[in-house]
């Protein structure tokens, strides 16, 4: 079965959720209603009303895979209304001889890549996972993996950006600006998480089309800081997988290669295929069952287990669109860059379906994106690494998702973009069912979260994170004032803003530490009150970095 609608109404109002089913806080987000537009003048339609009405408004994509609570208006439900974007996805335009596409903003990644590539051309950088829209994408400064040209990030490959800005009663309540890439507010508009504007149409700079070559090499991960920099140079759409607890780096030689070359591989990314069911429900029974038995040992094998079937099916490439029979596996671009084959699944199919389907006791997970300063990252690896030698079975619980994905973007114009060229990392890692259920080795995770964001002021990823890693975030952006200032111009009375999305934004969720915050991120414990004290779990100094404050669990030893 495909995701379900993210969007749901019983007769007086909404609840607006994401693609995991639970949000950071574990609060649902209600509004009194959702707008479908499905013209750019029925979107218009929809703000001006809004404006009439004072209400806030944020807009949701048909995908909603953003997990920071960005999209809820905030309370009152009645005061507040989502715009949803998931019907308003009809026209996609290709100008083949200027090499550009305009679509509307709701319109599926999916769905312009395959009308880019069947016009001969190809979009050059996206996320990995399909499942998103081209508002929500950019809006959140989403991003595949280049230093090259323009680089990964989807909005610096944005060429002109239509957006529905409020305005005065003489001019309708609302109306459509267009911007281009020379106009003072672009650099404002194109990372703009929802708050300035609804964006109605994107444009976006493609190039002729083009195939990719992919080899993934393992090797040991002993030289890792000292070769990512170089790997990044020499390949165009370069990416590392680290797994720490097994020692393993793999170094993703991805390469555009002309249209001519044999091969018609895709990539079908083992992580987003359909999966059966009971496959995912089994997953997540015997993690479960790992935790409440403390069994690091057991998470090792299954982490081992599942790096060794990646390995041998090329992580789901395949060379002929069934197998993957060996490397390189070449493909078409349109084919190898981004996928999301869970998506495309009947609705009768009950047996499977995304692995973290939240209609399934699935995969959970949190899933945390630091951006470093490129100059910063070597050090970073260099301390996670003292922090694995300590005891290496604590990584085994990230190996078995995908350790730590490496990834390069560039440096970028957009306010809230990367100012410099940098290196992101996501990594996954177990989430309970229940908010202050302890987990394994749940201290080093803290720690790595925060040598990330604080010892190396790495930027969180705007669609991923748990809350704590925004703490202090308007400082790391040289750019933020301007940020500012444009919603300030564009939107004066902040119908765009809510004090959640404020949250995020401006990092203002710490104003009261509850009991138990930091068991989920929602805050750093500096007693052991934010931590579990029934349960042993107490907030303690961080093992290499001594500054961070972690809920470790006091009934085993430290070093
Ligand atoms: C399985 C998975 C894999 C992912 N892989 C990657 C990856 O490889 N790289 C990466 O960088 N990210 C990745 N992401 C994150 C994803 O790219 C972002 O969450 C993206 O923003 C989701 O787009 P969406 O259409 O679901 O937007 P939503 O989640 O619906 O919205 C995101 C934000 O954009 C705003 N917004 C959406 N549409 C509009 C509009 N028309 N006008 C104004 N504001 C709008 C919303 O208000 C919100 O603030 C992944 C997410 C998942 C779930
Ligand atoms: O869930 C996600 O998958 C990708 C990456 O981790 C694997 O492709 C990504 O960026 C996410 O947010």
């Amino acid at each position: 079965r495909p995701p379900r609608p993210p969007v749901k109404c019983d007769g007086s109002r909404c609840t607006v959720s994401n693609a995991y089913g639970v949000w950071g806080d574990r609060k649902d987000c209600l509004v009194s209603a959702v707008l479908y537009p499905e013209t750019e003048e029925e979107l218009r339609l929809a703000v001006a009303q809004a404006k009439q009405k004072k209400q806030k408004v944020k807009v949701v994509s048909g995908f909603s895979h953003t997990i920071p609570k960005l999209i809820c208006p905030g309370s009152p439900p009645e005061t507040s209304v989502v715009i949803s974007t998931a019907k308003y996805n009809k026209n996609i335009s290709v100008d083949v001889k200027n090499l550009r596409v305009t679509a509307d903003s709701g319109v599926g990644l999916r769905d312009l890549i395959d009308r880019v590539e069947e016009a001969g051309l190809s979009l050059v950088p996206s996320p990995y996972w399909e499942g998103v829209s081209l508002g929500g994408l950019i809006s959140t400064g989403s991003h595949g993996s280049s230093w090259w040209g323009k680089g990964g990030s989807v909005h610096d490959h944005l060429v002109g950006i239509s957006l529905v800005v409020v305005a005065g009663a003489s001019e309708g309540y609302a109306k459509i600006i267009r911007l281009e890439s020379n106009d003072p507010l672009f650099n404002a508009a194109r990372v703009s998480l929802g708050h300035l504007a609804v964006i109605s149409k994107v444009t976006f700079s493609l190039e002729p089309g083009f195939k990719r070559s992919i080899t993934n090499i393992f090797k040991n991960d002993a030289e890792l800081e000292n070769e990512f920099l170089d790997h990044a140079q020499r390949h165009e759409f370069a990416d590392i997988t680290w797994y720490p607890s097994q020692k393993t780096a793999v170094f993703r030689n991805d390469d555009r290669v002309p249209l001519n070359t044999s091969g018609d591989g895709i990539n079908d990314f083992l992580g987003f295929q359909l999966t059966p069911t009971i496959a995912s429900i089994g997953i997540r029974a015997s993690e479960k069952s790992m935790e409440s038995r403390k069994d690091f040992k057991g998470k090792c094998t299954l982490a081992a287990t599942e790096t060794g079937y990646k390995k041998l099916v090329g992580n789901g490439l395949k060379n002929n669109k069934v197998l993957f029979t060996g490397y390189p596996v070449v493909g078409r671009q349109g084919k190898m860059q981004t996928s999301g084959s869970c998506l495309h699944s009947s609705e009768i199919n009950l047996l499977s379906m995304c692995a973290w389907d939240p209609r399934i006791k699935g995969l959970f997970f949190y899933e945390s994106t630091a951006i470093f300063p490129a100059p910063k990252f070597r050090d970073f690896i260099v301390d996670v690494k003292k922090l694995r030698d300590l005891q290496p079975e604590n990584f085994c619980g990230l190996d078995i998702y995908n350790g730590f994905l490496i990834r390069f973007i560039k440096a970028s114009g957009a306010y809230l973009g990367q100012s410099e060229d940098s290196v992101a990392v996501d990594f996954n890692y177990y989430r309970a069912e229940d908010a202050l259920t302890p987990r394994l080795a749940q201290d080093v995770w803290e720690e790595v979260e925060q040598m990330a964001f604080f010892k190396y002021r790495a930027k969180p990823h705007w669609a991923k994170n748990r809350i704590v890693a925004f703490i202090g975030v308007e400082e790391k952006y040289p750019n933020f004032g301007k940020f500012l200032e444009a919603r300030k111009q564009l939107d004066p009375q902040g119908m765009f803003s809510s004090e959640i999305s404020d949250e995020v934004l401006l990092g203002l969720g710490f104003r009261t530490k509850s009991d138990g915050c930091a068991m989920e991120g929602q805050c750093i414990c500096s007693e052991d009150r934010h931590c579990n004290p029934d349960k042993g779990y107490l907030c303690r100094p961080g093992l290499v970095y001594k500054e961070a404050r972690v809920c470790r669990d006091s009934s085993v030893s430290t070093f």
